[in-house]
């Protein structure tokens, strides 16, 4: 194998995502079949020991691609060199946990390690936060990071996105396969806006084909929108595994690029673009092309989603006003 590997950064290693994501990176998922790694995990001190035992049990699958594991609970070492992180680790809510409790306990977290990045990492780091609230730890992270460009920092709303397509095929009896062109708008919470306005289910338009704005208003989106409570409800755990997969399809296509004529959804720092605020870390329909990332622009917003787009895009303002009180950025 003569490629250079890549070093990829996980954190909360020894979690429910951790075990789900590391094998699936260890085998070339994220990245590519040809693609060796090396693999950083940070936890906190007192989770070293189960990740450890993560680890054993990545070299016990021998995995072909997979160099070194280093495991690690400080953020010096394990972002030094990072081309890839994936921030999986933060504060769950806790019971009596005020919103604002959430985002100071997360702040201790992701300013640390984007602070860690700006100063250890590969020129050409990508970050992924996966942890929630993701887009605003993803703000609050990338604010700490002044000397990496801003677009590298980038917030998970894949999940959604894979959620969106499952029920429209479901609803249109149609294979995720055939189905193109979705796009979340906002933030990775219940306010999210899955648009299928301008997806096409087998070439056809989605909404058109669907046509049943009962449906849209009624199911298809308060289903995609409150999916993880769902998963929460039935499991009595967050969805890990399913995190995980969309971990590696934001990556892998983040890397390896969009499919011709296709889009995806991603959590980014807006430019402005659609009327969300620039600087906000939104979802929106980008394309992959070289390791890059664009808008898909042009895109006509009708009023039944400009409402929700805009009522979502409001809540990131809410959440990125209470972390700058907070001195969080
Ligand atoms: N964006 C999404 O679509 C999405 C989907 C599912 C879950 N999530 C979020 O992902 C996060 C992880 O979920 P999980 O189920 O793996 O949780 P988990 O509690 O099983 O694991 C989290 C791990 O993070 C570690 N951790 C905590 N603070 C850390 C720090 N400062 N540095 C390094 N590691 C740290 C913990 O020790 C723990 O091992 C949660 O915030 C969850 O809400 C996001
Ligand atoms: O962990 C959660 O709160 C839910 C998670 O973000 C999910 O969408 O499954």
């Amino acid at each position: 194998m003569s490629r250079t590997p890549v070093n990829v950064t996980v954190t909360g290693g020894a979690g429910q995502i951790g075990y789900a994501l590391l094998f699936r990176i260890a085998s070339g998922q994220l990245l590519g079949p040809d693609v060796p790694v090396n693999l950083r995990l940070l936890e906190i001190t007192p989770a070293l020991p189960a990740a450890q035992g993560t680890a054993m049990e990545l070299n016990d699958g021998a995995f072909p691609l997979l160099g070194s594991i280093d495991i690690t609970d400080d953020p010096n070492v394990a972002f030094d060199g990072a081309n890839i992180a994936l921030l999986v680790g933060a504060r769950p809510r806790t019971k009596g946990m005020e919103r604002g409790d959430l985002l100071e306990a997360n702040g201790g977290i992701f300013k640390p390690q984007g602070k860690a990045i700006n100063d250890h990492a590969a020129d050409d780091i990508k970050v992924l936060v996966v942890g929630n609230p993701a887009n605003t730890n993803a703000l609050i992270a990338q604010a700490a990071a002044p000397d990496v460009p801003a677009e590298r920092f980038t917030a998970m709303t894949r999940l959604d996105h894979n959620r969106a397509l499952s029920q429209l095929s479901a609803k249109t009896g149609t294979p995720v396969s055939e189905i193109r062109r979705l796009t979340i708008w906002g933030n990775h919470s219940a306010t999210q806006y899955p648009d299928i306005f301008h997806a096409e289910v087998a070439g056809k338009n989605a909404a058109a084909t669907v046509n049943d704005e009962t449906w849209l208003a009624d199911e298809f989106i308060p289903t995609v929108a409150k999916r993880g409570a769902a998963i929460i409800e039935a499991r009595g755990a967050s969805s890990a595994a399913s995190a995980a997969s969309a971990a590696i399809d934001h990556v892998h296509t983040w890397v390896n690029g969009t499919a011709a004529g296709d889009w995806t959804s991603m959590g980014i720092p807006s430019d402005g673009s659609y009327g969300v605020p620039e600087g906000l870390i939104s979802s929106f329909p980008v394309t992959c092309s070289g390791g890059s990332y664009e808008i898909v622009q042009g895109l006509e917003v009708n009023d039944f989603s400009r409402a929700r787009i805009d009522a979502s895009v409001q809540e990131l303002a809410e959440e990125r006003d209470a972390v700058r009180a907070l001195g969080l950025i």
